[in-house]
């Protein structure tokens, strides 16, 4: 056990554990209920409401490591897409990461009366052979009384030379159907088409709705974005800070047959989507600090775009 607390004026109990699984951290209302989330690898494998839901899509057939898992919420970096160069999706989910027991204090909205954990990692040998510049990752999962998630992610320049890197939240939600998944908040935005050789088109349509294989960046985004998933009654909020982009993602059919993890139905039952940093790359001088920050709510399906609009303006 890591550590355990009750905050009187949440009405809640904090656990933070470790198993064989990972690390669990666990919501527990004083009034009943529980929300938990679980953290393997630098990786939030997964996340369940009070009523016991996954909230995040894990593929049915699971890789062997080294190989990375399709599922949860990878934290992609220093690439978050495709390069020539790097691994496309970064290296840093497939990496090691040590729980640190006595982490700094960090002052930030999303720190308060949470169950939490830090993560941290520096490149090892074998990575700074494929990208040479010394950084400190840390990563902090937090749980709420109210269930809600957020990921924290701080990387700092610990090398004598400037770095850029590319970043992204890399979110496998979990779906009813594809079919029935509307996306809020990206309307009229400009994307990069992945499967138009990153071409910039404009979206035009009311919601991104599916009916295809989708692999879009867009750009210059709101720090507010809804998925509305009519099947399950429900809606996850995603709210970004630092984090001007957000990739769509969906391998649909013929994509997904040739993804040897991905079982024959597995892409009707997900969507990403990811706040990301993509169109200009973060460019850190020796000493300096990045923040990017991710929180996902999860909210009743009546949650409609009038009410999404004033949440937007609020946030
Ligand atoms: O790295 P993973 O989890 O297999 O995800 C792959 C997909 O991730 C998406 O973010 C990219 O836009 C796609 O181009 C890519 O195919």
């Amino acid at each position: 056990m890591v550590h355990s607390k009750t905050d009187w004026e949440c009405k809640s109990t904090y656990k933070v554990s470790t198993n064989s699984h990972g690390i669990n951290l666990v919501a527990l209302s004083n009034e009943g209920g529980s929300t938990q989330v679980t953290v393997e690898r630098g990786h939030v494998t997964s996340w369940r409401n009070k009523q016991g839901d996954e909230l995040l899509f894990t593929s049915t057939k699971i890789p062997r490591p080294p190989s990375a898992a399709r599922g949860g919420i990878p934290v992609c970096f220093p690439q978050f897409g495709p390069s020539a160069s790097l691994e496309a999706n970064g290296q840093a989910r497939n990496e090691g990461w040590k729980i640190d027991n006595d982490p700094p204090p960090l002052i930030h909205k999303y720190c308060r009366g949470k169950s939490y954990v830090d993560l941290l990692r520096k490149p090892s040998k074998e990575e700074l052979r494929r990208w040479p510049h010394s950084y400190e990752f840390r990563l902090r999962v937090l749980l709420a009384y109210d269930g809600n998630l957020n990921m924290i992610s701080r990387i700092r320049n610990i090398d004598s030379k400037p770095f850029s890197f590319s970043f992204g939240y890399h979110t496998y939600l979990s779906v009813s159907d594809i079919s029935e998944v509307r996306i809020e908040g990206l309307e009229t935005l400009d994307y990069l088409d992945n499967l138009s050789d990153r071409k910039r088109f404009t979206e035009h349509g009311d919601a991104i709705t599916f009916e295809s294989e989708v692999d879009r960046a867009y750009l210059c985004t709101p720090s507010c974005i809804a998925v509305v998933d009519h099947g399950k009654k429900r809606t996850v909020v995603i709210k970004k800070e630092g984090l001007p982009d957000a990739v769509v993602w969906n391998p649909w059919e013929r994509k997904s047959k040739t993804m040897a993890d991905f079982g024959k139905v597995d892409y009707r039952k997900m969507v990403c989507v990811d706040g990301a940093v993509i169109e200009r790359p973060i460019a850190l001088k020796p000493g300096e600090e990045w923040t990017g920050c991710l929180e996902l709510e999860h909210v009743p399906s009546s949650f409609c775009s009038d009410k999404y609009d004033s949440r937007l303006k609020h946030f």
